[in-house]
């Protein structure tokens, strides 16, 4: 069976820190395909559409400036039960909450900095996946 996918974007704090290597390497050590991935940027606003669904949010405002403040690298990845299994390799969005071992605990400096976004739904996967690449049609 080919797996379903799922969608990550290794955020501006863990690129900037030169951390993008090691974490590849764990998301591939814990069994996920790349199927597609680039180095990006968003403008303030274009992270704006991203995180549409937190416009009402006291941290709306701070967290686009954070996402558009330095290089992205938006992934599709691929693996059986992709969604729940990578929100389990990433740990919780506290990295002070986030299980021993897992991509925040090692590699987020703070609750908005949190090193990686992980889908949360296979619709939201497909949405944000098509967010950056709109040529892969299959989720
Ligand atoms: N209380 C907060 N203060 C500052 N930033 C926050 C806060 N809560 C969430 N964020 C930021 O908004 C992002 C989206 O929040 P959400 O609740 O969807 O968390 P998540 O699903 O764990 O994270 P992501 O969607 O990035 O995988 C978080 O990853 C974090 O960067």
């Amino acid at each position: 069976m080919a797996g379903n996918r799922t969608f990550t974007m290794i955020k501006p704090d863990a690129v900037g820190a030169g951390n993008t290597g090691a974490i590849i390497k764990m998301i591939e050590e814990a069994g996920f395909k790349i199927v597609a991935m680039k180095k990006a940027l968003l403008t303030k606003e274009r992270a704006g559409q991203f995180y549409e669904v937190h416009k009402e949010r006291p941290f709306y405002n701070d967290l686009t400036t954070y996402m558009s403040s330095g290089a992205i690298v938006p992934m599709i990845l691929e693996k059986d039960n992709a969604v729940e299994d990578f929100r389990k390799l990433i740990g919780a969005t506290n990295p002070k909450e986030a299980a021993e071992g897992t991509i925040r605990a090692i590699f987020a400096e703070s609750i908005e900095a949190n090193a990686i976004h992980g889908s949360d739904s296979d619709e939201n996967a497909e949405i944000e996946g098509k967010f950056f690449f709109a040529e892969v049609e299959k989720f």
